[in-house]
Order: structure tokens, then C-alpha cells, then sequence
């Protein structure tokens, strides 16, 4: 049984599965996830990356108590209840309510009054604030569903894939947008990406998965500060995590 992946005293999110199964349609039952260990540390910023198919999704789900039906444990950051940030795939905004409203509508009571010109602002959406979703392109929408997460300034911010199907200008240019307000307000982040460049990019560490039924294979740790991180650096980056991961770097 492998363990917890180091990460020093401060560990705000841990992952402890035992087993992770779903019925299969046929009979029987698909192990998903079989000893998944792994914590991340406060302000970390982790991307996970696995195969088509290892669990990175059912993880998530887990830890966001979509699904209880786990053998294991699962702790979340801070004493009160977490704020938690999320974005999917699928930017999931009310079709009937403003970009305002959709954002605010997530907003607990003790951020009701919020000023949020500064994220709109960051995200360029101030003047979209009025439009409703059916009006935005999937970029726009996913900006949308990004200020939704950041605005209520979560304790953790889950990511599943948010950049994926955009063209590659706009993806990079959410990158570097989510990097900004990232920094300007650190929170730990939890990301599932297939794409190792962006994942190079963003984190401070990456988080290899087996093929199911899924655990740790290992980590990667991103050393070289961000700003630093251009096209060259992360191809270089990106040949050393092929040198360490080099069957298993197939996401
Ligand atoms: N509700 C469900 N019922 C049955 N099987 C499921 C269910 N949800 C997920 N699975 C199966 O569990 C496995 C893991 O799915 P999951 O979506 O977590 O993988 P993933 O690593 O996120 O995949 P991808 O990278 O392709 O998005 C897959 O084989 C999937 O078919």
C-alpha cells in the first residue's frame, strides 16, 4: 500500500481510498480506485494527471461529497465548513440569470455585499456582467463559471479540466488569467488536466495516477518559479517528467 505523498506539517486537503468501485451494467463491479494516497499542502497548486478512464473525476466527485459510497477518508481544509470553488468542463450557469447574478448566487452571506468589479475587471468580463449565459461563447462562459469559484474566495478550488475544447489563444489566455488572480489571493487548488504542458504551467506539483484501478505512481515537482516558465523552460520541464514517468506520462 503506497502513502500519503509528503507534503510537509500544512496538508489542507487529504486523499485516503481504500476502494472505489462502481456496478457494472453487465454485472459485477469496475474498481476504480484501489489505496489512492495523496495530500496537498496549503496555497499548493496540484494537478492531477492519469490515463482516460483512472478515476481523476470520480476522485474529485469523492472529495466534494458528490459520492459517498468509498471505503476510506477524506479531509478538507480549515475547521468550518470548507469554501470550496468549482469549475467542470461544462461551464453549469443558470441560463435564466445574469453573469452577475450566477456569480452572486454562490456567494455566502458573509460576502453578500461584495464588491466584485476587481474580478470581472481581471477576467474581462465588466462588460458582460448583464449578459446571460446564452449570450456568451464557451470562453466567456468559462470565465464566468471561473469569477462564480473565485468570488467567494474558496479555502480550495477543484478544477476538471475547465480548459479543455477551447481554441488554444483563449485556453492560454485563461491560464494566465486564473495564474493572476491565483496569486494575487493563493488558495490550494486541485486540478484534473490530460494536458502536461498546461499542467507544467500552472502547478507547483504534479500528481501522477496509474490505470485502474488507480493510485499514485508518483510526484513531480515543478521547481522552476512560474515566471520563468515560457515556452522553452516547459518543453525542457516537460522532458524531464517524460524521463521520470516515461510508460506512464501517456494522459
Ligand atoms: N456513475 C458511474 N457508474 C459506472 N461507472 C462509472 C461511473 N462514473 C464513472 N464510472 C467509470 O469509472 C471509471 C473512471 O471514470 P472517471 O470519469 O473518474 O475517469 P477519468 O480519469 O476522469 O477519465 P477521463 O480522463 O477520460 O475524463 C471509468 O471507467 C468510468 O466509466
Amino acid at each position: 500500500m503506497n502513502t500519503l505523498q509528503p507534503v510537509g506539517a500544512d496538508a489542507q486537503l487529504e486523499i485516503e481510498v481504500r476502494h472505489k468501485s462502481f456496478e457494472a451494467s453487465r454485472g459485477g463491479s469496475i474498481e476504480v480506485l484501489r489505496d489512492l494516497n495523496f495530500a496537498v499542502e496549503r496555497n499548493e497548486f496540484v494537478c492531477l494527471v492519469g490515463p482516460s478512464g483512472c478515476g481523476k473525476t470520480t476522485t474529485l466527485r469523492l472529495l466534494l461529497g458528490l459520492d459517498h459510497s468509498f471505503e476510506g477518508r477524506i479531509k478538507l481544509p480549515g475547521e468550518r465548513e470548507p469554501r470550496i470553488g468549482m469549475v467542470f468542463q461544462e461551464p453549469i450557469l443558470l441560463p435564466w440569470r445574469t453573469v452577475e447574478e450566477n456569480v452572486r448566487l454562490g456567494l455566502p452571506r458573509s460576502l453578500s455585499g461584495k464588491n466584485l468589479d476587481h474580478l470581472f475587471d481581471a477576467l474581462g468580463l465588466s462588460g458582460m456582467r448583464a449578459f446571460y449565459p446564452g449570450e456568451l461563447s464557451l470562453g466567456l462562459a468559462r470565465r464566468a463559471a471561473l469569477a462564480r469559484a473565485l468570488a467567494i474566495e474558496p479555502d480550495l478550488l477543484v478544477l476538471d479540466e475547465p480548459f479543455v475544447s477551447l481554441d488554444e489563444a483563449t485556453a492560454q489566455q485563461l491560464r494566465y488569467l486564473l495564474l493572476e488572480i491565483w496569486s494575487e489571493r493563493p488558495t490550494t487548488v486541485l486540478m484534473v488536466t490530460h494536458n502536461l504542458l498546461e499542467a507544467i504551467m500552472l502547478a507547483d506539483r504534479i500528481i501522477v495516477l496509474s490505470p485502474r484501478p488507480s493510485h499514485v505512481v508518483g510526484s513531480f515537482l515543478v521547481r522552476i518559479p512560474r515566471q520563468s516558465r515560457n515556452a522553452q523552460v516547459c518543453s525542457d520541464i516537460l522532458r524531464s517528467f517524460h524521463e521520470k514517468f516515461p510508460a506512464r506520462a501517456a494522459t
